[in-house]
């Protein structure tokens, strides 16, 4: 792939792995005319021809860039200045230098004492890449494939010189990044040199020790884990630690103060203290990469910071027609319950132990947010969750914004709890949850005496100014939304007087059933819910049941694929959640609720579905709202029935994880189903149909809907995108397979390499 030379003569100073990659890439790409490389090493230069990656090489290097219009300096750091001081006088008029340096407050300023007039092209920058060899017979064209580049130019930087190093570092693939010098050496402190200059230490001290040889013979994983960078070049570090000498210092100075905290919680025997700061760690890693990259957790678990990496994999599903389902198959624990539980837990006084709670990427972005603001949280391990409670004015400022991932929910209940909160805070998702409707809290919550910011479009990010004092409101919805409901519930707990909200049809109702369960008072009359202000929450046990939005792919794809029984066991069967089942069942579906029964304020039950054959029917538009995350499933029911479907007044659907209305139209077409698109709904026409690639665009509920049409299909169906099911429902590939559906997953991540 080529984009033509972007400049005519290219010199690489120090032909290593970082430049001699360099050099590699230009050649591969055809982004310079000529390569030069200058080096004091006759071999190296031979080497470089030898394997192709210049054209040219002196080991004078005021020759070497004679004519160059770019310079890339890639030699250690305590070396540019002479460098720099030896290449001046060769330095063409216009000629651009660049360099790879780790340090760039230090780098810079040997640029400015030696290049002269030519210091104001000077673009300063540091790819964020390497591996563990080293050398010029390391070097690797596609190295800087998918790696930062920071480029950290100062204000006498030429903006075009800048510009123009920018566009080649991302035409040999880069992501380009720019920041300020001392905020790149301080960001590089903290999470390279430090975790570097630990090592080091650590290993050296249990060396010097006199039972060492025991130490290292007994030395497990861990130890090999964290020390395993002690094994990098000491020439390169010691130049790093010397270069970078004040902002290493004051990371170390960081760390002992949270060192000195760790110790004196062991010391007190405080477990509360110590399990806040390893809990905290435990999904800290995960989070703010999935943050940086505003991707998914599982997603972001693949991507390195330490390398730079901004690889991410999104697995494609790829399902061979026919099959049946069988089997008992317990599904993951209730989305919208999880979530309610770590918020009214936290707000609780004393402790929750909650069971069953999902550990799936929105339930998790909850539960980061509310750890965030200084609650401790153990867990999650196999669905246990102890929550110590801070009591309703207990949580703290987070310091930072709360990354809500791909989850409406968090985003929009949690905007009406920190309405009510002392602190401001700022709430952002990733690209979905980026471009969906914020205002519809926003404005209610302003009625209340909120202050509250959201982005372009009223869409995210939501800044929630704290302070204010709230009061109660009565609010009818405009739209049947349990979200919205929930936050102005929510805020109510915060709120002077009552605080009511009547919604125009039933919608789910945990907030309230919860609220109930923690002891704080809940009015209901007809369609209205009051809270008042000012009560408070106590802590307790709560079990949280399996998600009938999960449970649903199972009920469809039973329902549809000939010979299969399957049984749910138990299963959330709130009334507000139940439409998928009255939906089916009308189309003719063989669904039975066996052991019914009630589990904490919520009734449960196990679902037993077998096949049967399914036929069209006119959706009732009361049961939209009660099975309002079932349709994507609901519609490939339709695709199956004999006769048509016909759903009307679920707008709604337009404003989920994708527009739920195109996606599944845009799905139900490449398989050759026929069907109508309304601006609210769809008319679907049953019938044979094929397969085909389907996109999912990242929208869990797509995803799964279009694994089980696949049990009905003529032909494979391959749907792209697929990472973003461990939002509601991890491990769902492996129970669907293991029920019967022939799922292959594809597009499993590409581990990381080495770099400093
Ligand atoms: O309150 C909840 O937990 C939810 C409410 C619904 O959203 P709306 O309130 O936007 O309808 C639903 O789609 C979402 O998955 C979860
Ligand atoms: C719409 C959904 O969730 P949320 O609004 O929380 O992103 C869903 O899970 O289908």
């Amino acid at each position: 792939m080529s984009a033509g030379p972007l400049f005519r003569r290219v010199t690489v100073i120090g032909l290593g792995l970082i430049g001699g990659s360099f050099a590699a890439a230009l050649r591969e790409r055809g982004l310079a005319g000529t390569v030069v490389a200058g080096s004091r090493s006759a071999r190296t230069l031979e080497q470089g021809m030898a394997l192709g990656l210049i054209d040219e090489g002196s080991q004078d290097l005021a020759l070497a860039v004679r004519g160059a219009d770019l310079v890339f300096v890639s030699t250690p750091v305590s070396a540019m200045e002479a460098v720099f001081q030896a290449l001046a006088p060769g330095l063409a008029e216009g000629a651009i230098v660049t360099d790879g340096g780790s340090v760039k407050g230090a780098v810079i300023e040997q640029a400015r004492r030696t290049l002269g007039a030519g210091f104001a092209r000077f673009v300063p920058g540091h790819p964020i890449a390497g591996k563990e060899k080293s050398g010029v017979e390391a070097a690797d064209a596609e190295l800087y494939q998918h790696h930062r580049v920071i480029l950290t130019p100062v204000a006498d930087t030429d903006a075009d010189a800048a510009r123009r190093v920018a566009e080649l570092w991302s035409a040999l693939g880069a992501e380009v990044l720019t920041m300020a010098p001392e905020h790149h050496d301080r960001v590089l402190a903290e999470t390279s040199h430090l975790p570097h200059l630990l090592a080091f230490s650590l290993v050296d001290t249990l060396a010097r020790q006199g039972d060492s040889t025991e130490i290292f013979r007994y030395a497990a994983g861990g130890f090999r884990d964290f020390t395993r960078i002690a094994g990098s070049d000491p020439v390169m570090w010691h130049d790093i630690f010397r270069e970078n000498r004040q902002a290493v210092l004051d990371a170390l100075d960081l760390f002992s103060d949270g060192i000195e905290r760790f110790r004196r919680a062991v010391s007190d025997q405080d477990s509360e203290a110590m399990m806040g700061i390893m809990s905290r760690a435990n999904t800290a890693r995960a989070h703010f990469l999935a943050m940086n990259t505003r991707s998914s957790y599982t997603r972001a678990r693949h991507s390195d910071d330490e390398t730079g990496m901004t690889h991410d994999s999104d697995p494609t599903f790829v399902v061979s027609p026919g099959g049946r389902l069988q089997g008992r198959l317990r599904v993951p624990g209730d989305k919208s319950m999880s979530h309610r539980s770590i918020m009214l837990a936290s707000l609780a006084e004393g402790s929750t132990e909650i069971s069953g709670f999902l550990e799936g990427e929105d339930a998790l972005a909850t539960l980061q947010a509310f750890r965030d603001m200084g609650v401790v949280i153990e867990g999650p391990h196999n669905g246990r969750v102890v929550v110590h409670g801070v009591g309703l004015h207990g949580l703290r400022d987070p310091g930072k914004p709360l990354y809500m991932g791909n989850s409406g929910t968090s985003m929009r209940l949690l905007t009406g709890l920190l309405a009510g909160q002392s602190f401001d805070t700022e709430l952002t998702g990733d690209e979905s949850l980026s471009k969906r409707p914020m205002e519809r809290v926003a404005a209610p919550l302003r009625e209340m005496g909120a202050v509250i910011d959201t982005g372009e479009g009223g869409r995210p990010p939501v800044r929630i100014h704290g302070g204010h004092t709230l009061k109660g409101i009565h609010y009818h919805l405009p739209m049947a939304s349990a979200q919205v409901k929930s936050a102005v519930l929510l805020a109510g707990l915060y709120a002077e007087g009552a605080t009511s909200v009547t919604e125009p049809a039933p919608t789910r109702d945990h907030t309230e059933r919860m609220l109930t369960g923690f002891g704080y008072p809940v009015g209901r009359d007809g369609a209205t819910a009051t809270v008042h202000g000012g009560g408070a929450l106590s802590g307790g046990r709560l079990d949280v049941p399996a998600d009938i939005s999960s449970a649903a792919f199972f009920l469809v794809g039973a329902s549809i694929a000939e010979g299969s029984e399957v049984t749910l066991p138990h299963v959330g069967v709130n009334p507000t959640r139940t439409g998928v089942i009255d939906i089916l069942k009308l189309m003719g579906a063989d669904i039975r609720l066996e052991n019914q029964r009630d589990a904490g304020g919520e009734p449960v039950a196990d679902l037993v579905v077998r096949s049967a054959p399914l036929k069209g029917i006119t959706i009732p538009e009361e049961l939209v709202p009660l099975a309002i995350d079932e349709l994507p499933a609901v519609f490939i029911a339709a695709a199956c029935a004999d006769g048509e479907t016909v759903l009307r007044g679920a707008e709604e659907l337009r404003v989920k994880e994708s527009d739920r209305i195109q996606v599944m139209a845009d799905g139900l077409a490449t398989l050759g189903v026929e069907h109508q698109v309304y601006e609210d709904g769809i008319r679907i026409v049953g019938g044979a149909f094929g397969g085909g690639q389907v996109e999912s665009h990242g929208d869990h509920r797509i995803a799964m809907s279009f694994a089980m049409a696949a049990l009905r299909a003529g032909a494979p169906i391959t749907i792209h995108h697929c990472a973003n099911v461990a939002t509601s429902f991890p491990g769902f590939a492996t129970l669907a397979a293991g029920a019967g559906l022939a799922l292959d997953v594809q597009g499993a991540a590409v581990p990381a390499g080495e770099g400093s």
